[in-house]
């Protein structure tokens, strides 16, 4: 060899000397966690089901703030809500990427969900043509269907007990008539039948570690024919678009308001393929479904596990409404019942139901209390830690709207900075006015009588974190209260078409700026 290349490979050997040396210094700068192997780093101590149990753990023993690598990707866990505020919130132009999913995002998505899109001008354009329809003041013109729904629900649950099914109806209903002018009654329609077909097709495609693609994205780029992973992201989503396409262009042919007609006016829209318009408008009802009945079956489920609450709940809306002739709280009451609101903030606090959160993901290095936090990591805000920091929280398992009482809730229940929820005033009406209902009308009872205990076993372990089946008791608290709700449900505007001009009116009537 000559000399030229002796000097060659010494100063390459010399170069990957400085970058190693360089990668240990910045790694020795992570945020603490359990200890990580050559290569795989702590890939085999990733968790498969029930993630934030497992990270939990590993922030009690290592403090708010852990690092772990899982396949090459640092993953930085936060356990404490100022923590989380101080990354997420404010440094929001750092931190609202989304982690990385090739399987999900990229294959089967096509980069056309929102949630799981990452934040460049497409996803901006996007986040415009949504925000007229679900701004603050857009969503106080929805409480005529809110109404309407809640109605349905009380008196769904005076003829039967189906807590899962009577919430997806009021979830979905909502959500449908919204984004697509119909009505879901029975729950056995078919567009409720692909929506769940298409929200297993989700959770799968999302599943962490069940893709090679996901561990090697270089893969993506292999043909259908020799990588099946393909296929089935292909199919997923073929599936998935058809749904959507068929939802919006029948939505476009009914009578009435609904927001395909408002979105296909927007100059965003302008030039947009027909199936990009059609995944926002899916994804905008799918997201409002599933987060909104999954909260009301976790409040049922506080109601027979702790049923004492109710009284106290009971008393301020009597109060307010009268126990002898009752009439049942109305949307206006709401101000006016602090109790109420405090028992939405502790079903939160209890069980969210995103006990991990929604990762986030780093646009850049960045520096926190002498931490390194390097681009591309992702970011989990584990919101079941800091929902049971017995440091914040006396015996936090238990439920407890009292702790509520004339404070704010700080838990960011919605999620932070620029990827908070954008369908938040709209769900915080449609699970209050149900929750304040829900506790006039009826003893909500366990089936046998015994309150029921609960602990994470109760719940299910995917990404939303759903109850596992229970059975309880709707019984109506008195003969009025049930004639009040039966009188309410025959007197109820069921009629799509009317309840949507009635939102019109009153959009028109506050000076919204209006696309149809
Ligand atoms: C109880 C009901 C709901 C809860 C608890 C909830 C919670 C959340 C959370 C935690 C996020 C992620 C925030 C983050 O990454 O920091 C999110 C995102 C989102 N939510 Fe909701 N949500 C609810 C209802 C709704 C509704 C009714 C809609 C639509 C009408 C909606 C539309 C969205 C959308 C579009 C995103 C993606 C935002 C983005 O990444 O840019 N959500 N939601």
């Amino acid at each position: 060899m000559t000399l030229n290349g002796y000097l060659f490979i010494a100063t390459g050997i010399i170069l990957l000397l400085i970058v190693i040396s360089h990668r240990r210094r910045m790694r020795s700068k992570l945020p603490p966690g359990p200890h990580r192997l050559p290569i795989i780093g702590n890939t085999h101590q990733a968790p498969n089901s029930a993630p934030w149990l497992t990270f939990q753990k590993w922030i009690q023993q290592y403090g708010p703030l852990v690092s772990v690598d899982f396949g090459g990707t640092t993953v930085v866990l936060i356990g404490d809500y100022d923590i989380a505020k101080d990354l997420l919130d404010k440094r929001g132009n750092v931190y609202s990427a989304r982690p990385r999913m090739v399987m999900a995002a990229e294959l089967t998505c096509k980069e056309h969900h929102i949630l799981i899109r990452q934040p460049d001008a497409r996803y901006m354009l996007h986040q415009r043509l949504e925000a007229p329809v679900l701004s603050p003041r857009a969503s106080t013109t929805y409480t005529p269907v809110q109404d309407m729904e809640s109605k349905v629900l009380l008196h769904n649950f005076l003829r039967d007990y189906e807590v899962t099914k009577n919430c997806e109806i009021y979830a979905a209903s909502i959500a449908y008539i919204l984004t697509y002018g119909f009505r879901v009654v029975t729950n056995d329609e078919w567009q409720m039948d692909a929506a769940r077909a298409v929200n297993d097709n989700f959770v799968r495609a999302a599943q962490p570690g069940a893709w090679v693609v996901d561990a090697f994205p270089v893969m993506k780029m292999l043909p259908a024919c020799i990588a099946p992973f393909k296929k089935k992201a292909e199919n997923f989503w073929r599936y998935e678009t058809d749904l959507h396409l068929s939802n919006l262009r029948e939505a476009l042919n009914r009578e009435g308001y609904n927001w395909c007609k408002d979105f296909v006016l927007a100059k965003e829209a302008k030039d947009m393929p027909e199936e990009e318009l059609a995944w926002d408008l899916g994804v905008l009802a799918d997201a409002a479904i599933e987060t909104s009945n999954v909260f009301l079956q976790t409040f049922i489920l506080a109601c027979v596990a702790y049923p004492e609450f109710m009284t106290t709940a009971r008393k301020e809306i009597d109060g307010l409404v009268g126990q002898h002739e009752p009439r049942m709280p109305e949307f206006a009451d709401l101000e006016n019942l602090p109790y109420i609101h405090a028992v939405v903030e502790e079903v939160f606090r209890w069980h969210h139901i995103l006990p991990a959160g929604v990762a986030h993901a780093t646009l850049k290095d960045d520096w926190y209390n002498g931490f390194f936090i390097p681009k591309g990591s992702t970011i989990v805000p584990v919101w079941k830690a800091m929902r049971e920091d017995t440091k914040r929280y006396d015996e936090p398992l238990h439920f407890r709207p009292e702790r509520w009482t004339g404070k704010n809730g700080q838990s960011n229940n919605w999620g932070y900075g620029r990827r908070i929820c954008t369908g938040r005033h709209i769900a915080k009406n449609t699970i209050t006015i149900a929750v304040a209902r829900l506790l006039w009308a009826f003893d909500i009872k366990p089936a046998n009588g015994d309150r029921i205990e609960v602990d994470d076993s109760m719940f299910t372990e995917g990404f939303v974190s759903h109850p596992k089946p229970f059975e309880a008791v709707f019984q109506p608290r008195s003969e009025a209260h049930r004639e009040v709700i039966e009188t309410a449900y025959d007197n109820a505007e069921k009629d799509v078409q009317s309840l949507m001009a009635t939102v019109r009116y009153n959009q028109q009537q506050m000076g919204l700026k209006l696309r149809v």
